[in-house]
């Protein structure tokens, strides 16, 4: 569909297209203008969009459980797609009530709302009359809204959220901001957000997904060209299964060999933190990589061998605190040996002069933990300036912060807080979080789909375990590093949303997390 530099095939289903979409209201303004300039008829568009989020009502919501509905209605074309969705669910037998605290309507909007009234749906200012519907559907604003919501809305809102029933939001929920998805002041806390056409990437934002309940997107079949037209070529993308799986599994060669599929080094733990060693030494042996070697202070061999007996573990000298005081690896070896090196998990910061050491290395680098922490120390962009390699930095927001704290605030926009980092550093950044953000200097892939179970110590370790040893055998195919890197995060929480599946929220430990990442790829 783009033209991308992407090693991706093309895809295939308009489905596939869609869904990796993401656009900010500007440009869904954009898009929207196109089509409306080609000819579509607003109103007949209205009908369209109201059709299909009435129609998943409906299944959603049977009349036999669910008999009356609550409308809220606002001022613009979201009020008027949430009119005709009450009309269209009025003539399938449901009781319906609207409340529509404005007076002043768009003219769309006023004209569905005059024949709702004609048909003898009662429309009442307050919410109060309302408080028996058994479900909710938010029409108050979509990506038109510009400013937090003002007296008597924002009172609405929070009655509405007080109540137990469900609610369905139109778009947004009415409140998110469509960009940053900051909650401006008041919004609406929805059961399920039906995103009308194309992805907004305030849904993609971790401060809007309190808000946001299960998110699915109504396809109203807006033509590619138009999308094409106003994106060119997308800077920000879903991952989907599809374009994670065009990455995964890495393909072998029948004739290869354990050189030819990656040698990675892991350089991680302490006398202090050993079980970090262990995950991201198990994390890495999901990934299928040819060789691992793994670099811990030499007091700590005899443990990580129990548990990784395929690994070669390399025990070096240690400080008084138990940190590696310097690599020592096997005769023959050096850096170069390697083809990627992973750096951090349970280091202590007491390890610094081995980070001078891989800075300094030509191999891609993967930093996590307090390898970030030590780069920080350091200072991160002329430390990075002076690499000649690749190098992926996965940080958590308060890493990121340590990192970059002259960028964007990852609390206030974590989208545009990790490009400006990525464009600032040169890296790749992985910045972790409820829906991880990847970015290289030019694209930014988002994660949508995790699962809050992986928010336990040790995940992490994990993950930078499976994404080294992917970069590994990656840099041995020529596959290009953002993309990796996205589906490395794809894969691990995949692993979290199946193990959360088998063993609950509470029962993903991250040992067990490792246990789930092969299945993921058996059952894709
Ligand atoms: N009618 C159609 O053909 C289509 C409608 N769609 C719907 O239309 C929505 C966008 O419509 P609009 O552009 O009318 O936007 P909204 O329905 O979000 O409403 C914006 C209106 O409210 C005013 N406003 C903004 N913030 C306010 C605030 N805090 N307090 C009071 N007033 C405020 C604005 O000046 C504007 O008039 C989408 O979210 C979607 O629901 C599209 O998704 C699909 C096509
Ligand atoms: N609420 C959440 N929903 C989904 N994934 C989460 C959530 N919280 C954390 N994660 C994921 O869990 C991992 C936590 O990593 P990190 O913060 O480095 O922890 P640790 O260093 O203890 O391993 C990251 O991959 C992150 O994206
Ligand atoms: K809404």
């Amino acid at each position: 569909m783009f033209n991308l530099e992407s090693p991706l095939p093309n895809t295939t289903t308009r489905h596939e297209q869609i869904s990796r979409v993401v656009v900010t209201a500007q440009q869904m303004r954009d898009i929207e203008a196109r089509i409306f300039a080609g000819g579509m008829p607003v109103a007949a568009l209205m009908e369209k969009v109201a059709g299909l989020i009435a129609r998943r009502i409906i299944e959603l919501y049977p009349r036999s459980h669910f008999p009356c509905i609550g409308i809220l209605v606002g001022p613009g074309h979201n009020g008027g797609d949430a009119l005709v969705v009450a009309r269209e669910l009025h003539f399938q037998g449901y009781d319906i009530v609207v409340c529509c605290p404005f007076s002043k309507l768009k003219d769309l909007t006023a004209q569905n709302a005059q024949y709702v009234k004609s048909l003898g749906i009662p429309v009442y200012e307050a919410l109060e009359p309302l408080a028996k519907c058994a479900v909710f559907v938010d029409g108050l604003f979509g990506f038109g809204l510009e400013r937090s919501l003002a007296s008597p809305v924002d009172r609405i809102v929070d009655q509405l959220n007080e109540w137990s029933q469900p609610v369905v939001s139109i778009d947004l929920p009415s409140g998110i901001h469509t960009d940053t998805g900051e909650v401006l002041e008041t919004a609406v806390q929805a059961t399920q957000t039906f995103c009308l056409g194309l992805w907004k990437i305030g849904l993609l934002q971790d401060q809007a997904l309190d808000y946001v309940g299960q998110a699915e997107l109504i396809d109203f079949d807006i033509p590619i060209a138009d999308i094409q037209a106003v994106l060119e070529s997308p800077k920000i993308q879903r991952i989907t299964p599809q374009s994670a799986i065009a990455t995964l599994p890495l393909k072998r060669s029948p004739v290869t060999h354990k050189y030819k599929q990656g040698h990675l080094l892991l350089i991680c733990g302490s006398r202090r933190y050993t079980g970090g060693a262990i995950l991201t030494g198990l994390g890495a042996r999901a990934s299928g990589v040819g060789m691992l070697s793994i670099a811990v202070p030499e007091s700590i061999k005899p443990l990580l061998s129990a548990q990784l007996p395929e690994a070669l573990i390399v025990g070096c000298p240690e400080t008084a605190s138990g940190a590696i005081a310097q690599l020592q690896l096997p005769e023959k070896t050096d850096l170069r040996s390697f083809d990627a090196i992973a750096c951090g998990p349970g280091l202590t910061v007491d390890a610094k002069p081995i980070l001078q050491e891989v800075m300094n290395s030509d191999r891609p680098l993967i930093l996590d933990a307090d390898g970030l922490n030590i780069l920080a120390q350091m200072g991160t962009i002329p430390t990075l300036q002076r690499r000649q390699a690749p190098t992926v930095l996965t940080p958590h927001a308060g890493e990121f912060k340590r990192l970059f704290p002259d960028t964007v605030d990852p609390t206030s926009d974590r989208i545009a807080a990790v490009r400006a980092a990525a464009a600032q550093s040169g890296a790749v950044v992985l910045l972790k979080g409820a829906r991880t953000a990847i970015a290289d200097i030019d694209y930014v892939w988002i994660n949508p789909e995790s699962t809050p179970a992986l928010a336990r110590g040790g995940s992490g370790d994990v993950l930078t375990g499976l994404l080294g040893g992917l970069i590994a055998q990656a840099t041995t195919k020529h596959i290009p590093l953002l993309e990796i890197v996205a589906s490395a995060a794809w894969w691990h929480s995949q692993a979290g949303i199946l193990a959360a599946r088998d063993r609950t929220e509470m029962g993903v430990d991250a040992f067990t997390l490792t246990q789930y990442l092969i299945s993921v790829m058996r059952s894709n």
